[in-house]
């Protein structure tokens, strides 16, 4: 049997012994059997907590994928191997950390070429799409955008939201008669067609036509936030969150769409592990509240869209707070 064979035998019977002696004499760890499985997923799969921990320290891809897009931590996710599974969240943090690797990927399969604003965009009742047949926003996602509007509009007060798509956060929003309502919106088109319905006659909306990135002067201090854009890449988001000690008010709430890594459950929790830890080296707590959205998602909904951009079916919405204000 060759050595990579021999790795995953060890793996999925849990010899540790074995497996450290095969990598010592140069194993690839790796290899894919000829089911597409690596010897990592093999340990996870079958629990085997000091193989999965060995496998890594030895260089292991953690998120490598399966020919059904699985990765490790799915298998172990999947067999409720908590210790196997909890190595392997960690392993992904410190990974992402670093690199950011999957994010990106995961945009990337969406083919973002930083194009999109200067692309045509097509609205329908149910969606809008950019000039790739890709979704940009759909009308799915109502149910959490009325979630993230009453999150964010709890205090009351000065609202801002950053993306416009099909209104459906702001009209949500709206319904909770904010004070004033600022709404960031960098796509000419969308931009006409906001005008088109209206919503620069309302008296407390303020629409700020440009990149968020562009437009940071003109904006103030809120009480509720939201965060929606498209087309951009976890780090835009990151930088986003710079900003919120200022943008911010004392008090305030603070949400954004939990897209990440949408197509990948395991992937999912490690983003959602990872954002919240870098909000709360900003000094912001996260709760994550579980909406189920399985219901609301059957395959018709993605007739003619390219990219699938969420395939699970619980929903994360994040909540974020200054820990300063629950201390
Ligand atoms: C997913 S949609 C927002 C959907 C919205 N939450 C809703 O409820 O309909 C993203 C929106 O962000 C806009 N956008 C993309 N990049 C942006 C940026 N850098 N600054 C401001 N808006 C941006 C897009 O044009 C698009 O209208």
């Amino acid at each position: 049997m060759e050595q990579g064979e021999q790795l995953c035998e060890a793996a999925r019977s849990g010899d540790l012994d074995k497996l450290r002696a095969l990598i010592d004499s140069g194993a690839d760890v790796s290899y894919f059997d000829g089911e597409g499985l690596t010897p990592l997923m093999h340990a996870a799969k079958h629990g085997h907590a000091a193989v999965v921990k060995t496998l890594l320290d030895a260089g292991a891809p953690w998120n490598a994928l399966s020919p059904s897009n699985f990765s490790a931590g799915d298998f172990a996710m999947e067999a409720s191997n908590q210790e196997a599974f909890d190595i392997l969240v960690n392993a992904g943090i410190q990974a992402e950390l670093v690199l950011g690797t999957i994010a990106r990927r995961t945009n990337e399969n969406g083919n973002f070429d930083g194009a999109y604003l200067e692309d045509r965009v097509t609205f329908s009742e149910d969606k809008l799409m950019d000039s790739d047949s890709k979704a940009v926003m759909m009308a799915w996602e109502k149910p959490l955008m009325e979630a993230h509007a009453k999150a964010v509009c709890s205090g009351g007060g000065h609202i801002l939201n950053i993306g416009f798509g099909m209104g459906l956060v702001d009209t949500a929003i709206q319904q909770y008669a904010p004070v004033t309502h600022t709404i960031v919106e960098a796509h000419p088109e969308v931009y006409k067609r906001m005008l088109h319905t209206g919503w620069g006659n309302k008296d407390n909306v303020k629409i700020i036509f440009g990149r968020w990135q562009d437009v940071l002067s003109q904006l103030e201090s809120y009480d509720g936030i939201f965060f929606d854009t498209y087309g951009e890449y976890y780090e835009d988001l990151r930088e986003f969150h710079q900003h919120l000690p200022i943008l911010l008010k004392p008090g305030g709430i603070y949400s954004f769409f939990n897209g990440l890594c949408g197509g990948n459950a395991f992937f999912h929790v490690v983003y959602c592990h990872l954002v919240s830890l870098e909000l709360e080296n900003l000094g912001y707590s996260t709760q994550l509240i579980p909406l189920p959205v399985k219901d609301c998602l059957g395959e018709e909904v993605w007739e003619g869209v390219k990219h699938k951009y969420w395939q699970l079916d619980t929903y994360y919405l994040p909540v974020c707070q200054s820990m300063q204000d629950s201390e």
